[in-house]
């Protein structure tokens, strides 16, 4: 999956701040890419890191690095945040939306190594292997106190059947479990493919003989398994959590083990991490390991170079792939939809010249080949335009859409097959006041980017440049006196287009200039009879 990461630093004064343990190969190729320089600081005291993080242009983390709004708010260069691994339940997103900044993890590269944890997990707890283990060192040979279950025939519930989650049920397969999933987008086409069973929630809960979760830690399923639920759990069940702390209400589980409901617990994560001195932990049914799902030398060698290689991508400005805070689209719909950035940018800029009045509706329309894709990237670019003349650089693609949310900007996207004679055409239309314009523009093949239309005016510009729009009345000698006004200034003409409605009506001359038309300028021209309105519009 791929999207677009738009702002382009700096290279040369780019810094990468690293504050948790990352793979010595995984750090190859930030090494080699030498687009920053490295600082390399696991563990940082939390004042330390307010201190680092200041002059910071990329940060990349694992789990342990607590990234708060605290920690972005102090960062004054921070443009991405690398999320070595799957969760980004430790970086507070929405401070970085709203800065900005892109956030982007390795969704793939650990995978296996947590659902192989998970298995081990499961075997461990069912075989009672820790504490057999753990007796043996004590000098004990105890054959009696450690008789375990077997998996086979057992069912194993997975709630949540994403990659891990997928990859735990065709591993419990492999152990002749039957297995039964609840998952939002699981569909009972996808579950026969996979030889298991859908469920809801409360059928997978009920059923199962284990249980492990795999959902993100998120508002919506944080304690998803609480009291409520132990209760209607089958006596004798066992939980396994290699996902995240926080999934699993941890004093419930408590009362429901010590209750007899649950016959054990294997824990790989817990609701505050480092987990030492719990009372759970002190229960000879629970098995833990300190968040050890992703710890493998291949899953560390393989987040870091992900990660590593989209924050090289970013800093060369291309596009990322794993972006968290971004909508992804596919490369091929990237492939597409990417040749209309600018021009939708473009056309968001110069629409927001057309008027000084409030902003408050936006449709943006995909008219022709555009209408068969995810243009949501798109949009947002013509979002960054519209809101670029007021927010200048402080807005970007990342934070486009919060923005106009904040300033209550409503944004609407519709797509027609109807693209008026073009391949393609993207429309922006706005209300500003009592005000409504519209620009629209298209990429000729061979020719570039061209703005089409300017509210009900077919024009033909290349947006580029200095640009002026006069509002005038159709009628003889104004296209001249312009032109005089223009030469006094030495204010030399590149293109010139003008439009009416009607003879002797409203119209419009679009120009391309040489120069920058300044605000003096700009008030002579104001003063020539007929011309009503004039906007300057730099691209
Ligand atoms: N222990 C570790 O070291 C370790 C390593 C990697 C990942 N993880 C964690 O494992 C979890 C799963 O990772 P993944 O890569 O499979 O993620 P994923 O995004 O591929 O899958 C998550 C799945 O959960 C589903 N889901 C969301 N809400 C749900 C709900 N209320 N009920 C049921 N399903 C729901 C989603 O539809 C999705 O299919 C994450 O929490 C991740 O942080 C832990
Ligand atoms: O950083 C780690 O080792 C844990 C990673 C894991 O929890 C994840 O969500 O990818």
């Amino acid at each position: 999956m791929n999207a677009i990461a738009e702002t382009k630093p700096d290279t040369r004064q780019a810094v990468i701040l690293i504050t948790d343990p990352l793979s010595e190969e995984g750090l190859q190729p930030l090494r080699e890419a030498s687009v920053a320089e490295l600082q390399i600081r696991p563990g940082l005291p939390h004042a330390e890191l307010l201190q680092a993080i200041k002059t910071a242009d990329a940060l990349i983390v694992r789990s342990g690095t607590q990234v708060t709004r605290e920690v972005i708010e102090a960062a004054e260069n921070l443009k991405i945040i690398g999320r070595a691994g799957v969760g980004v339940d430790n970086i507070d997103l929405d401070a970085a939306t709203e800065r900005g900044i892109i956030v982007v993890n390795a969704p793939d590269g650990n995978t296996n190594s947590a659902a192989e944890h998970t298995i081990a997990m499961m075997t461990s707890l069912a075989r009672n292997i820790p504490q057999a283990h753990r007796s043996l060192l004590e000098g004990k040979w105890d054959r009696k106190a450690f008789v375990g279950v077997e998996l086979k025939d057992k069912t194993l519930g997975v709630v949540g059947l994403g990659r891990i989650g997928a990859e735990v049920a065709r591993r419990a397969k492999g152990q002749r479990m039957n297995v039964i999933a609840f998952d939002p987008f699981l569909t009972e086409e996808r579950a026969k493919e996979m030889g298991i069973t859908a469920g809801t929630f409360e059928e997978v809960i009920r059923a199962a003989d284990f249980i492990t979760v795999h959902t993100p830690l998120m508002k919506e399923t944080r304690h998803l398994i609480n009291a409520e639920a132990f209760g209607k759990m089958k006596d004798g069940v066992r939980i396994v959590n290699c996902a995240r702390g926080g999934i699993i209400d941890e004093d419930a589980l408590y009362e429901a083990i010590e209750g007899g409901k649950v016959a054990g617990a294997a824990l790989d994560v817990f609701e505050t991490e480092p987990f030492t001195g719990h009372r759970l932990l002190g229960l000879p049914q629970v098995i833990a390991t300190p968040h050890l799902g992703a710890s493998t030398i291949e899953a560390q060698e393989s987040v870091a170079i992900d990660v590593g290689r989209d924050v090289i991508r970013f800093l060369n400005g291309e596009p990322v792939k794993n972006p968290v805070n971004l909508p992804s689209v596919s490369k091929e719909v990237l492939a597409k939809i990417e040749p209309f950035f600018d021009l939708a940018e473009n056309l968001g800029l110069f629409l927001s010249r057309l008027s000084d009045k409030p902003l408050t509706d936006v449709t943006v329309r995909y008219g022709g080949d555009l209408a068969d894709f995810d243009v949501r990237p798109l949009t947002r670019n013509a979002m960054k335009g519209l809101l670029k003349r007021n927010l200048g650089t402080h807005v970007n693609d990342v934070n486009a859409k919060f923005l106009a949310d904040s300033f209550h900007i409503s944004v609407d996207e519709h797509k027609s097959p109807n693209s008026k004679g073009f391949q393609q055409l993207i429309t922006v239309e706005a209300k500003m006041g009592d005000e409504f314009h519209r620009v629209a523009g298209t990429l000729l093949n061979g020719l570039g980017a061209r703005i089409v239309k300017v509210d009900d005016y077919v024009v033909d510009v290349v947006p580029k440049g200095h640009l002026l729009l006069i509002r005038h009345k159709d009628q003889p000698g104004a296209i001249g006196r312009v032109g005089m006004l223009l030469a006094e200034e030495n204010i030399n003409i590149a293109t010139m287009q003008v439009g009416r409605s009607e003879a002797g009506g409203a119209a419009i001359m679009m120009l391309t200039v040489d120069n920058e038309v300044k605000p003096e300028e700009i008030g002579r021209l104001l003063k020539i009879d007929d011309i009503y309105a004039v906007r300057t519009v730099d691209l």
